[in-house]
């Protein structure tokens, strides 16, 4: 028998880790597994989901609802008013996950759940902490305040990425997580496949501990200008050289870029190609376009020299 979720409160979990950690990708993990529940799921980007377009039964500006009766919302700049569209559909609504971008400390997050009227009308279920045990250094927590705020408030803490190192390293990863987090469920995946049932419906959120942090929170909506983290776009109007790109990555790559994702149109190939960088680990993947070819990519670093990474990537274009 199907189980059922007959909760007053929606369930809500929060998924947090730091840049290109594997966020999305246990969010497709749990919308391809959580089947008996008609989940809701808060995205910054619908273009990261991964949404078969014969699931699609209507988009609407902010919204996309699936056949299988689950539904996607973009943030966009307003948690509360993007909870609040969910809560609407509350009669066909059984779960709220929510993902956050990779440099949000998870505490104010929190509270919008817990310490305002979202209170009554929502259940702060579990925060799930992914950590990328290939790039994460213990020393320096990606010298990121709100890396460390990540593991602090996570209930739940996936190791993830365990394909990419050795066994010992992420014993030791979880040693330093614990003496972080002394009570948090530590859990090991690769493309955060884990049993949902030890991540999700799991009422792991200690509310009144958190609330008693509430004053912490003030000064931690700083961490996105102290961490020094900032983002680019670059779209072009026409193709890469597949060879110019590639040098630009080998050799002109500055170390200051974190993380970049996007779609790449390249002279050589009729493919829409979905570029993902992640530390200095890079890959490529292909699909059919379904607009006209185009480039769009976002650069996330520290300090980052926009106006020379704008020309790098502009002389990756075909004259
Ligand atoms: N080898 C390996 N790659 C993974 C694993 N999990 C995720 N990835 C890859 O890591 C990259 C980043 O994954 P995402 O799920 O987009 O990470 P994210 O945390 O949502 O990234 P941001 O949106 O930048 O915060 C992608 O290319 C994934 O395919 C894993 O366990 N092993």
């Amino acid at each position: 028998m199907a189980p059922t979720l007959d909760f007053q409160k929606l369930p809500v979990t929060v998924i947090t880790g730091f840049l290109g950690s594997g966020k999305t990708t246990l969010l497709n993990h749990i919308l391809q597994n959580f089947e008996d529940f008609k989940v809701a799921v808060l995205v910054n980007e619908f273009g990261d989901i991964n949404i078969d377009s014969q699931f699609l039964i209507a988009v609407e500006e902010d919204m996309i609802e699936l056949t299988n009766g689950c539904i996607c919302c973009t943030i966009n700049d307003n948690l509360t008013d993007a909870v609040y569209r969910v809560l609407e559909r509350r009669d066909r609504i059984d779960y709220l996950v929510l993902e956050t971008t990779g440099v949000a400390d998870p505490l104010p997050i929190m509270l919008t759940f817990l310490g305002t009227e979202l209170r009554d009308l929502t259940q702060l279920d579990a925060v799930i902490t992914l950590i990328d045990v290939e790039t994460f250094d213990p020393d320096d927590h990606y010298e990121s305040n709100a890396a460390m705020s990540q593991i602090l408030y996570g209930d739940i803490i996936l190791l993830n990425k365990i394909d990419r190192v050795p066994e010992p390293r992420v014993q030791k990863l979880k040693h330093h997580v614990l003496s972080i987090k002394d009570r948090a469920r530590v859990l090991e995946a690769t493309h955060g496949q884990v049993p949902l049932s030890l991540i999700l419906n799991v009422q792991l959120t200690d509310a009144a501990l958190v609330q008693g942090n509430a004053s912490a929170a003030d000064s931690s909506t700083q961490h996105l200008q102290n961490d020094g983290f900032m983002s680019v776009s670059f779209k072009g109007d026409r193709p890469f050289a597949l060879k110019k790109f590639q040098q630009f990555l080998d050799y002109q790559l500055p170390n200051n870029v974190f993380r970049a994702k996007g779609i790449v149109w390249f002279a050589e190939s009729e493919k829409r190609h979905l570029f993902q960088l992640s530390g200095s680990r890079f890959t490529i993947d292909d699909s059919d376009w379904k607009t006209s070819p185009k480039t769009e990519m976002v650069w996330i670093g520290r300090q980052l020299d926009v106006l020379s990474l704008m020309q790098k990537l502009n002389n990756c274009m075909t004259r």
